[in-house]
């Protein structure tokens, strides 16, 4: 059982900080989303963790040692990072053996991994020849070749079509429940949502949550009732006793902040009132999100488009 380990890391590029004494570990048999606006420190952390790049301080450790020290780096690591990295003049197929052998793994590998991410039809073209969407699969069937311990893909989803997205999310799952470890970096929380267990989310290169999924929710969101009722105005003062402060749209419901169908439907059975619909709505873990990184990101827009044109 390899994990990511990520101790006290900073980075500096001259004046800028892009990783701040950031600490947090990517364990085994989940899928961690690592988020953060533009410029938050998410590849520059990802590329001290593959030794691309030396810490200014700190240490960030795979299976307990540095990248450079590890007796099979492509069997513990596998990470697609830069898929334009890949030289265009070769073909898919010579790009990956360079790699297999580089890495002294089978030439076997090479054929399973080209299946494996769909492009065995096309292994025989110049890479300068691909989509960016087989670019990214061939990036992702790099960091299979050693069938890896620990994936880690920064942006992965980055040119795939709908398919290719679904197919990357059941991979990363696949990864996870075979008890591997996977960090997949995103602007994206919703994209993350649909696959991560837990997230760490950076901003101006510092740690502003580690998390699972379900405690961030509980920790950025509050839970909202809408409810329809033939006895408003007599449910309102029940809920205003209550402490809630029910709302009324136009169209005749009613939305409670701060409460739980769980709460409201048993007052209002208590109190006889007829309730025609009780729904609790999912919290935005966009929005929650957001609220977590206003401020953290190094490019805000601060004038609107559309003032700039009057
Ligand atoms: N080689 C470098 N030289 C100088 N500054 C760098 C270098 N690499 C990254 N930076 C700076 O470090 C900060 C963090 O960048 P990084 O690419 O790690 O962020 P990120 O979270 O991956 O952003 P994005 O989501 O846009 O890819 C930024 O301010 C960036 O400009």
């Amino acid at each position: 059982m390899t994990s990511i380990d990520v101790v006290n890391l900073t980075k500096e590029y001259g004046q800028t900080r892009a990783v701040d004494g950031l600490t947090f570990s990517v364990l085994p048999g989940r899928v961690t989303g690592f988020l953060g606006p533009n410029g938050a420190g998410k590849s520059t952390t990802m590329r001290l963790v593959l030794g691309l790049d030396r810490p200014t301080s700190g240490t960030a450790t795979v299976g307990g040692r540095s990248y450079a020290s590890l007796d099979e780096p492509l069997r513990t690591v596998g990470a697609l990072l830069d898929p334009g990295a890949a030289l265009g003049a070769r073909t898919a197929r010579d790009h990956l053996r360079v790699l297999a052998a580089a890495g002294r793994l089978p030439t076997s590998r090479v054929d399973e991994v080209l299946e494996q991410t769909g492009i065995a039809s096309v292994a025989r073209r110049r890479i300068s020849t691909f989509s960016l969407g087989m670019r990214q699969r061939l990036g992702i069937a790099a960091a299979l070749l050693g069938d890896p311990a620990v994936l880690m893909l920064d942006e992965p989803s980055n040119g795939l079509d709908p398919e290719g997205i679904i197919w990357i999310r059941e991979l990363m799952r696949e990864f996870a429940d075979d008890g591997r470890a996977v960090l997949v970096s995103s602007h994206l929380m919703s994209e993350t949502a649909a696959v991560a267990d837990h997230l760490v989310v950076l901003g101006k290169g510092r740690l502003l949550a580690d998390t699972g999924i379900q405690d961030f929710l509980d920790e950025w969101t509050t839970p909202r009732v809408r409810l329809r009722t033939t006895e408003g105005e007599r449910l309102r003062g029940v809920l205003v006793r209550e402490g809630y402060q029910p709302v009324q749209a136009d169209d005749g419901r009613w939305t409670v902040e701060n409460a739980r169908v769980e709460e409201i439907g048993p007052i209002a059975a208590r109190e006889g009132i007829p309730i025609l619909e009780l729904a609790g709505e999912g919290a935005s873990l966009e929005a929650a999100y957001l609220a977590l990184t206003s401020g953290e990101a190094e490019f805000t827009t601060t004038t609107s488009p559309l003032s700039q044109e009057v």
